[in-house]
């Protein structure tokens, strides 16, 4: 069984557990489900484009970065002006957590994507008691017709919904999903191997309609240069600020310098 096999097979125990645990009416009673959201799709198009992620682990890299608490992380990505932040929620293989979440919503007023391996909607209904503003849907783990529904119900929530591909099949069978976004997944999630050149390869025939964004293995600021060539609007990264002592002062010379070469 390959690392994404068993993320999924573990999350389908996982929300079974939570399901029997916290049900449905008590996360519609959170604060934060009346909240606004505000949409990350769009401001990708009037910022920086970055998506800054919170990443204490992988399974591609083991440790990156333990010690830091995700208040300071976050406060410091939204002062370096990134469009928004990414925060892993997967406590088994990333080290993160729905707590994390909360901590980076108290913290934050920029939109926040709750990156997780969605696969039934009652992690979408968490995601929004949570403070997310956005989901990631997968599309290697789910049929068009689970990408539609779990779409449709953040949709309802009004969070946005970044869908992730990385061959042109999976990009075939999420065009008809009421996405707002896709991201292309420069890391195969199979062997891990990273290549932007993927990035490039599909973005001609992902649709106008979707704001693009590019994910993974993205280190240097010529990168985004080239791919914004391609139509990219959006970058997410994660390691290459979270391996640093200070993650906030690691985006903001990147995302100067970024406005340098613009
Ligand atoms: O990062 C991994 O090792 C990984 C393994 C299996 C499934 C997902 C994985 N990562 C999730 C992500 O998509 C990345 O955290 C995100 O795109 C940022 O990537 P990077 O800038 O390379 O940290």
């Amino acid at each position: 069984m390959n690392i994404l096999d068993k993320i999924i097979a573990d999350k389908f125990k996982e929300v079974e557990l939570k399901k029997a645990l916290i049900p449905v009416s008590q996360l519609e009673k959170s604060v934060l489900f009346e909240r606004k959201c505000v949409s990350l799709a769009e401001n990708l198009k009037i910022g920086s484009g970055i998506i800054a992620e919170h990443k204490r682990r992988s399974p591609s890299k083991s440790v990156i970065n333990q010690s830091l608490n995700v208040q300071d992380v976050s406060s410091g990505y939204e002062n370096a002006g990134a469009s928004g932040i990414s925060v892993l929620t997967d406590g088994k293989y990333f080290g993160g957590s729905l707590e994390d979440l909360l901590y980076a919503r108290a913290s934050v007023n920029i939109p926040i994507l709750r990156k997780e391996f969605m696969i039934d909607e009652y992690q979408v209904l968490e995601a929004k008691a949570h403070g997310a503003d956005a989901i990631l849907l997968i599309a290697a783990v789910l049929t068009e017709k689970q990408m539609t529904y779990l779409a449709d119900s953040a949709k309802k929530l009004g969070m946005d919904v970044l869908l992730e591909i990385h061959n042109e099949e999976e990009l075939q069978k999420s065009l008809k999903v009421n996405a707002d976004m896709i991201g292309v997944n420069n890391r195969n999630l199979k062997t891990f191997e990273v290549d932007i050149a993927n990035s490039k390869k599909l973005s001609a025939l992902i649709p106008d309609e979707f704001v693009k964004v590019s994910e993974s293995g993205i280190s240097n600021t010529v990168a985004i240069a080239d791919l914004k060539n391609y139509g990219f609007k959006g970058f997410l990264i994660g390691e290459n600020f979270m391996k640093t002592d200070d993650p906030g002062a690691a985006a903001t010379k990147f995302i100067k310098q970024l406005k340098s070469i613009a």
